[in-house]
């Protein structure tokens, strides 16, 4: 990987994110009060707004509804200095969106995602942003994506040598992956998302890695995060403590940090997990997806 001039390219999710926040415990099978928030989401666009808020050039590959909130998404894209020119407009559909349930302290009690629309990013609405994939200085793509879709990526990235990194976005859509991931050069997941692979994490790494994916890499919450090289021990970084307003958004800056890192040093994984500790603990700290405040400063002073 290189620092250049040729963009990152962010294919997959792009949401409105609603958060209701409760008020009090959860009383399930009743009405219960609650703060309500909406920002932009979608993993990969958070990962690529992570990314366009620390100076760096990216592209996404989406698509969005011709309602009010894909205006929005579009116009806040632009603002932030995403490069929205490959995201496909679809008429007459209302954008894809995400709700997230937290507990008054900020985690997550349930989160649900009704994303139609991510499913036309198939193989064929892909073929004209290949040229774009093909310049780019890396690919990032989620799990959002439909499992046809997959192949497509993990043939360009072989082909063209542009490394590939997947980012998961839930253990239900953990299935979407396909059997065979060799041209992944990054997994990036947290510990639910591994434990729909193996219950214990080193098999769970050693399947991965059997499956062709390069580097593995897995946030645990407040442990931190794991990294798994082939033929390696798994290594561990701890997290900072910081004080949790809302932990949505926090993997995908964790992504994004992570992802900053190795375009600038492709061998320094302690570097890259360092930023990406750093960005995931500025995240929690705002009800935002993505820390409104970042900016290419949290690169370069580093
Ligand atoms: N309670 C917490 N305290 C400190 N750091 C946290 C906490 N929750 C999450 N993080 C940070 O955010 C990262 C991603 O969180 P995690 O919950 O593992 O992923 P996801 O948000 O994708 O489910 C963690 O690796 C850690 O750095
Ligand atoms: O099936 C999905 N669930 C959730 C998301 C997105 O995941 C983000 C939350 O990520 P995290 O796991 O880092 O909190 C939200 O922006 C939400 O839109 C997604 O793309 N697809």
């Amino acid at each position: 990987m290189n620092l250049s001039a040729a963009p990152i390219v962010c294919v997959g999710g792009l949401n409105i994110d609603r958060k209701l926040r409760l008020l009090a415990s959860a009383l399930l099978g009743s009405s219960n009060p609650c703060e309500s928030h909406e920002t932009p989401g979608g993993v990969v666009r958070n990962v690529a707004e992570n990314l366009a808020r620390l100076g760096l050039p990216v592209s996404l590959v989406a698509a969005v509804g011709d309602d009010a909130g894909g205006r929005m998404l579009l116009e806040q894209a632009a603002t932030v200095g995403i490069d929205t020119r490959a995201v496909i407009r679809l008429r007459r559909h209302a954008s894809d969106n995400y709700t997230a349930v937290l507990a008054p302290d900020g985690s997550l009690e349930l989160g649900l995602a009704s994303m139609p629309l991510v499913e036309s990013l198939n193989p064929w609405a892909l073929a004209a942003s290949q040229p774009l994939r093909a310049s780019a200085a890396l690919v990032v793509a989620d799990g959002n994506l439909p499992t046809d879709t997959w192949p497509l990526l993990l043939g360009e990235a072989r082909a063209s040598g542009v490394p590939l990194v997947g980012v998961a976005v839930s253990e239900a859509k953990m299935e979407r992956l396909p059997e065979r991931l060799d041209g992944l050069h990054l997994l990036v997941m947290n510990a639910g998302e591994l434990a729909t692979i193996a219950a214990e994490a080193n098999d769970a790494f050693d399947a991965l890695h059997a499956r062709g994916v390069g580097c593995v890499l897995v946030s645990k919450g407040a442990d931190g995060l794991l990294l798994s090289t082939p033929g390696r021990a798994p290594r561990h970084w701890p997290a900072p403590q910081v004080h949790v307003v809302d932990v949505t958004g926090a993997g995908d800056a964790l992504s994004a940090g992570v992802c900053a890192s190795l375009l600038k040093a492709p061998d320094d994984f302690d570097a890259a997990a360092r930023l990406g500790l750093d960005l995931a603990a500025l995240t929690l700290q705002t009800e935002d997806s993505v820390h409104p405040e970042l900016n290419p400063r949290f690169l370069e002073e580093r």
